[in-house]
């Protein structure tokens, strides 16, 4: 198979350079000088730099040259980066995304964008993925969603293999949902795991979420996930999948997450603009809580933890306050 694979952050690399071992892939960034630095080191040596770039492995700066005769369109850039990339893109070449999010400004998940642009022959591959792990061949499972049965088989075709499983869903709205959530609760993760690191530190636990308030969120953060994917038109199964429950847990208890680090430097008493510059990649859950806990309000879905976090990240509650807020709330039944 020939493969475009657009946006080479940290998890575009890391399939690219899985997939170059079975096929011919290029790998495109819109940054000429970030293609003529990773051209000499034959190392993402930004967002990627304990892995090296195969040999196999074109590289390119011009996005023409990189889709020219590709079978597969791989968009690896942040949601930011997803409208542009796809109005950009031949529309006869089966495509699919990476990235997990909104759309700041128009709220609208992938499939949306790509519905408003008149794109077909489209998908999402999502699920619990660590792109370092990815690149060094450590074991993964991802899902490939699609409305289409041959582009989510053309995912499993370009990147199924020994380390890396591809299982296909037809629930894209659900799959793109589960990605979106998951890093909202991430930060929430990394908060409460940040809390309890401070109070451990200062030996006063009474005051600081622990273990249990931890699995609570997760599994609370999984409700409302589900609430709003629902409401959205996806599938109560897919959210205890590889796109839901999956990169929920790995998200939010991982150390490799940028979103849950995010929620330990707020936790430490950094600010949003501090977290962010130490943070240094996309941590798509800031962008998307607003949009995340907006779109809850306009279906009538009630989001307490996302709503929790956006208060915190607007900068009107401090880690502790939006954690009493939670707890503060009425007793009601586990829906
Ligand atoms: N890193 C992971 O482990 C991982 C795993 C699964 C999914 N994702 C998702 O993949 C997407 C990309 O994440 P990442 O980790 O590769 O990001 P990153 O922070 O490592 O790199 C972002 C890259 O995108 C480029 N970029 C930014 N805006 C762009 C635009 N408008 N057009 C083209 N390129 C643009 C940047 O120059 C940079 O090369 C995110 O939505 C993320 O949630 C990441
Ligand atoms: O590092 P994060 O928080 O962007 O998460 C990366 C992946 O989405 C995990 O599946």
């Amino acid at each position: 198979m020939k493969i475009a694979v657009l946006g080479a952050g940290a998890w575009g690399t890391a399939l690219a350079i899985q997939a170059a071992a079975r096929h011919a892939v290029t790998l495109w960034a819109r940054d000429p000088a970030q293609i003529a630095a990773m051209q000499r080191a034959r190392l993402n040596a930004r967002y990627l730099p304990e892995s090296p770039l195969p040999e196999a492995l074109k590289l390119s700066a011009h996005l023409d040259e990189a889709v020219a005769g590709a079978d597969l369109l791989i968009v690896g850039t942040p949601m930011a980066g997803l409208r542009a990339t796809l109005q950009a893109c031949p529309g006869a070449v089966p495509l699919l995304w990476l990235c997990k999010g909104f759309e700041a400004g128009t709220a609208r998940l992938g499939h949306e964008i790509a519905r408003e642009l008149g794109r077909r022959a489209v998908g999402v591959l999502s699920g619990p993925s660590f792109a370092q792990e990815v690149a060094r061949g450590q074991a993964t499972a991802l899902v490939a969603a699609s409305e289409e049965a041959a582009v989510a088989e053309a995912a499993v075709a370009a990147f199924h293999g020994e380390r890396l499983r591809v299982y296909t869903s037809t629930d894209p709205v659900g799959v793109e949902v589960g990605g979106a959530v998951k890093n909202v609760m991430a930060i929430a993760g990394g908060v409460a795991d940040g809390l309890r690191e401070r109070a451990q530190a200062q030996g006063d636990w009474s005051q600081a979420p622990g273990l249990n308030a931890r699995a609570a969120l997760l599994t609370r953060g999984l409700a409302e996930m589900t609430r709003l994917g629902l409401a959205l038109g996806g599938r109560a199964e897919t959210f205890l999948g590889l796109a839901g429950l999956g990169d929920l847990v790995l998200t939010a208890t991982g150390e490799l997450s940028r979103n849950r680090k995010v929620g330990l430097l707020l936790a430490q008493g950094l600010d949003l603009p501090a977290a962010l510059a130490q943070l240094g990649h996309v941590a798509e859950g800031v962008y998307s809580a607003r949009t995340v806990l907006e779109r809850g309000q306009g279906l009538g879905v009630e989001l307490p933890i996302t709503a929790a976090v956006v208060e915190m990240l607007e900068g009107r509650l401090t880690p502790a306050q939006a954690l009493n807020l939670l707890m503060a709330r009425e007793p009601r039944a586990e829906l």
